[in-house]
């Protein structure tokens, strides 16, 4: 072990800061190097052996140095220690069966990883070196491995967002995974231009992989909406199985003129769908997958519409569903032939579930009957289960040692050079958008919902109220008094202390919306509209709708433990060395699903929408306020108004140009430049 001082060594004698720790002093930020450097550094000190272990800032290293001016913060390949690292290590081997499944879901963009956050600190080069070593094993073993996607590719971080159409530089990235099946989330339809990017370039590339069961899209040239994917995709597996795949979109309504999405309840309905859960041809399991929670009492559920026709036909067929859209970990249990998995959001979450139970008097199955030599799943569905199928679930983490640890590899030897060149295209592209220009040094961490909506350190009062009230001014009725009134699914991330950059902004806020407004409305009218729009239906379904992923920490009789506990017992010490803050998941069946142990974070539900107020007179109410929103609600803003408020008094507030995605760095360069010049990043 060096010590300290030989590390610092190596660590002070350089103008950068690396986003890394320096595993041998992890109570420093390492400051590393380009590995060049580094390696010269390393050798004249002495620290030749730190290397293997070093956190090294590579050739691509993200490094910011004191930012006088607006420095650069970019993408770092994070190393982690040879060893396992205690505090981010799997707990046990996967349970390898039959079938098996590994699923994205939600990813939005976020294809460079968590630069600010270990537990999630894999890029998508990593995820390809991952996704193809597990192919491999399966081949190897003599199983199937299904790579499935459930959809919202868009809107949540700068690589997909910072473009003028949403996806140009993420998609062909994204496209790098050779996933199996693939299906459309509501963020590829808000707009237009993303939507016909999904039908003109990726659907003829993806061909029945991506299967859109019961979404359209207007095709231009014929002028008839047409399915965007395949309606349903019956394919057999290479080791026999015959799969029948639906890919369901929730009952969404938010979507632009430029698709249509038909209701399950309809869709069920076409005879596309009847021939084919009629079919003569053999069936021996079906993927009903979408993006849609999986939990059958979430009122979003359309699978459970799906579930329920395919069952009146194949009363045991086994049916492997797998969903998305509320952004939690989750497992739910249909019947004895039936299990649901649900992964996360935004390369936090790799969803895996295994399967075993086929047979040649009941499929195609020609694989092994069990691998050798590794776990393999055991549960039923439930207790007492009439079925010859058991299952394995794991929610893993996102970053290098859970894929280190799950493919037996070293951290050496783990990279394929496919993987490599992906990394090397995330950092092309963070590079050509500058999306590590840094804007301010943010003096704390502000979260969305870990702490009350009333915190000072909950992004909306912290945050969101005072940028826009600062920022969004039109000059011209500055000396006006203005409520301005947003929805709070529309703040997508937590706002990590340290360095806020050109990416975070897309982070947090990376929707287009323009800022509209009515002027001179009556106060008394106005101020009942915030009230009516927490009472009244959420605006497509917003964040305050979702259903609060339930854990440790959201479900008191769980062990609950406060944001100061959970401070004191980030050194708690259980079966890994180290337990660090994290997902913490209870599902149908129970604690054990997440690959690593954490402590749980808690989750506090929020109302729908916010509301900032600026240049009120002092100790009274004005009369009249302008009265500013978000284009996004717009309808429920006139509706809450009422009949004498119509569309032909709305008009663009600042200038129609002005939108969502421009009030974050103007209050970064207002309010956040101090230690701008030394802005310590705290890697959570
Ligand atoms: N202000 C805006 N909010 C939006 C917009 N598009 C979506 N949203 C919010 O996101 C959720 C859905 O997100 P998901 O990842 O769960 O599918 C939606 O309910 C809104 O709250 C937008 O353009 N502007
Ligand atoms: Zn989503
Ligand atoms: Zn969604």
């Amino acid at each position: 072990m060096t010590d300290i001082r030989q590390c610092l060594s190596l660590c002070q004698s350089t103008r950068s800061l690396c986003l890394s720790v320096c595993p041998v002093c992890p109570e420093i930020s390492s400051i590393g190097l380009p590995l060049k450097e580094m390696k010269t550094l390393a050798i004249a000190s002495g620290l030749a052996a730190l290397l293997p272990t070093a956190l090294a800032c590579g050739s691509d290293s993200s490094c910011y140095g004191p930012t006088n001016t607006v420095e650069h913060v970019r993408h770092v390949k994070r190393i982690q220690p040879g060893v396992p690292n205690a505090a981010y290590g799997p707990k046990a081997p996967l349970e390898w069966g039959q079938l098996n499944f590994l699923h994205t879901t939600d990813t939005h963009g976020w294809l460079e990883g968590h630069l600010k956050e270990q537990n999630y600190g894999a890029d998508w080069g990593d995820f390809v070196t991952f996704s193809r070593r597990m192919k491999q094993t399966a081949g190897n073993m003599g199983v199937d491995l299904l790579l499935i996607d459930t959809g919202d590719l868009h809107d949540g971080n700068g690589v997909s967002d910072a473009t003028t159409i949403d996806g140009t530089e993420s998609m062909p990235i994204f496209d790098e995974i050779a996933y199996d099946l693939l299906t459309i989330g509501n963020h590829e339809l808000y707009v237009s231009e993303v939507a016909y990017q999904m039908f003109n370039n990726w659907a003829r590339k993806w061909g029945d992989r991506y299967v859109t069961s019961n979404v359209k899209a207007f095709n231009q040239t014929s002028g008839q909406y047409e399915y965007i994917g395949a309606t349903h995709r019956y394919f057999t597996t290479e080791k026999g199985l015959r799969v029948m795949a639906f890919g369901v979109l929730f009952d969404f309504t938010g979507n632009s003129n430029a698709s249509q999405v038909l209701k399950a309840t309809d869709m069920v309905k076409e005879e596309w769908f009847t021939d084919a859960v009629n079919t003569c041809d053999p069936i021996d399991v079906f993927v009903l997958f979408g993006h849609n929670p999986v939990r059958q009492t979430d009122s979003s559920n359309t699978l459970k519409t799906v579930f329920n026709e395919i069952r009146k036909v194949h009363p045991t067929t086994p049916i492997q569903i797998l969903g998305g859209h509320s952004h939690i970990r989750d497992f739910a249990v249909y019947d004895d032939n039936s299990v649901a998995i649900e992964s996360g959001r935004y390369c936090e979450t790799l969803g895996w579930m295994s399967m075993t139970g086929f047979s040649s008097s009941n499929s195609g199955y020609n694989g092994v009957k069990n691998p050798h030599g590794v776990a393999n799943p055991t549960r039923p569905a439930k207790a007492g289960a009439k079925s010859p199928f058991v299952y394995s679930r794991r929610y893993l983490d996102w970053n290098r040692q859970t894929f280190i640890y799950h493919t037996k590899q070293t951290e050496q030897a783990f990279d394929y050079g496919s993987g490599l060149r992906v990394t090397g295209e995330v950092t092309k592209v963070r590079e050509d958008l500058k999306l590590g220009d840094v804007y301010g040094c943010a003096p704390q961490t502000f979260c969305i919902s870990c702490v009350p909506f009333n915190d000072s350190s909950n992004i909306f009062p912290g945050v969101v109220v005072p940028a826009v009230t600062a920022v969004v001014v039109n000059k011209t009725r500055e000396d006006k008094s203005r409520l301005i009134i947003g929805n709070t699914g529309a703040i997508r991330f937590d706002l990590h202390q340290g360095p806020f950059t050109y990416d975070d902004n897309f982070i947090v806020s990376p929707f287009r919306d323009v800022f509209l407004y009515i002027p001179d409305v009556p106060y008394d009218l106005a101020k009942t509209v915030l009230p009516k729009l927490n009472k009244g239906p959420v605006a497509k379904r917003d964040f305050a709708a979702m259903p609060i992923p339930r854990d440790s920490c959201t479900d008191p009789s769980l062990g609950y433990l406060t944001r100061r506990e959970m401070r004191q017992s980030h050194g708690v010490v259980r079966r890994q060395e180290v337990v660090t803050s994290g997902y913490a998941t209870t599902d149908d069946w129970g604690t054990d699903g997440d690959d690593t142990e954490h402590t749980g974070i808690p989750n506090y539900s929020l109302p729908g929408y916010f509301q900032a107020q600026a240049n009120f007179p002092e100790g009274k109410d004005p009369e009249v306020v302008d009265l500013v929103f978000f284009d996004f609600i717009e309808s429920l803003i006139l509706s809450d108004l009422g009949a004498n408020y119509t569309a032909d008094m709305v008009s663009c507030y600042i200038d129609c140009s002005f939108t969502s995605q421009d009030f974050m760095l103007p209050y970064a360069k207002l309010a956040w430049q101090e230690n701008v010049d030394n802005c310590p990043l705290a890697l959570q």
